[in-house]
């Protein structure tokens, strides 16, 4: 017999936790030429206190917080030591973790991704990862339902924000659509009939061309990420997702990053892009 649930279902999670802190994510990706801004050198060290610097700032104003992996797996061990800290320390301000690692594998293997990330026991174990969906949608079945049996989600690669996923996304899948819709009509079946919405999200790039994709059956959260660095703008959100618009989570990472080391202007930074994306919604 499967546990029974941990919590109540990621979409729940997220819904609430947007109510009260707003649907802005933002992410924590310790480039190196930002750890060399920010006067730290570049050792585990330096990542450490990057990175709870940001938690320190934002950890108990932000919905999401979403650590880029890359970044720690490049110390090895130390930088994974980091990243649970990291993990343990946003959720305990109150910060749902978002970890971005982008997994996608057979799904025999895939089970393992899922345990290392959304079973309970898991160092790891986050609110929700980032899956690609090129091993095929279905292989992601073990992250879908461990995710969704423990109350955590996952966010599935649709249309991503960079120049490069052009083509392949916008091709043309056997069913008809392009890639990218097949990707969100897919997890909008698998959200079917969940409330208030389900723990399949979509990552949709906010650099995207407007009304490119159809959200309106997803049922589910939509990252966008491509905010500030990668040009896109909060006015933007509007024309992009439409309608979908209370469904999305703005994300940035670099645009709110540029402005530590000092926790208040990081803080004064967030709440003036959470502002600008507050008017933007209810314009
Ligand atoms: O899954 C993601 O988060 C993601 C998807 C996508 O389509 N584009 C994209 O930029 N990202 C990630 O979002 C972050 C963007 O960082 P900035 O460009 O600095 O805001 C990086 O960690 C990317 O890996």
């Amino acid at each position: 017999m499967p546990d029974a649930p941990l919590r109540a279902g990621f979409g729940a999670r997220l819904a609430e936790a947007v109510s009260r802190r707003g649907p802005l994510c933002v992410g924590i990706d310790p480039h190196p030429s930002l750890l060399h801004a920010w006067q730290l050198g570049e050792s585990p060290q330096a990542l450490e206190r990057f990175a709870m610097t940001v938690v320190e700032a934002l950890a108990d104003r932000v919905a999401l917080l979403k650590p880029q992996s890359a970044f720690f797996e490049a110390y090895g061990s130390a930088g994974i030591a980091v990243l649970e800290k990291v993990i343990a320390e946003s959720q305990q301000a109150g910060a749902l973790v978002l970890l971005d690692v982008k997994r996608g594998d057979i799904g025999s293997t895939m089970t393992a991704y899922a345990m290392a990330y959304l079973d309970e026991r898991a160092p790891l174990a986050v609110d929700a990862i980032t899956v690609s969906p090129y091993l095929g949608y279905g292989s992601l079945a073990p992250a879908i339902g461990l995710a969704e049996q423990n109350g955590r989600g996952v966010f599935v690669l649709a249309r991503t924000s960079n120049p490069e996923g052009v083509g392949l996304q916008q091709s043309v899948h056997g069913s008809g659509d392009t890639v990218g819709q097949y990707i969100v009509d897919s997890a909008a079946e698998s959200n079917l009939g969940k409330e208030p919405m389900g723990h399949v999200g979509v990552v949709a790039g906010a650099t995207i061309p407007a009304g490119e994709l159809d959200f309106s059956d997803l049922n589910g959260p939509i990252l966008a990420p491509g905010l500030g660095a990668q040009g896109a703008t909060v006015k933007d959100l509007k024309a992009v997702f439409g309608r979908a618009l209370p469904h999305v989570l703005p994300t940035t990472s670099r645009d709110v990053l540029r402005h530590g080391p000092e926790v208040k202007s990081l803080r004064d930074t967030h709440t003036r892009l959470a502002d600008d994306i507050n008017h933007q919604l209810n314009d």
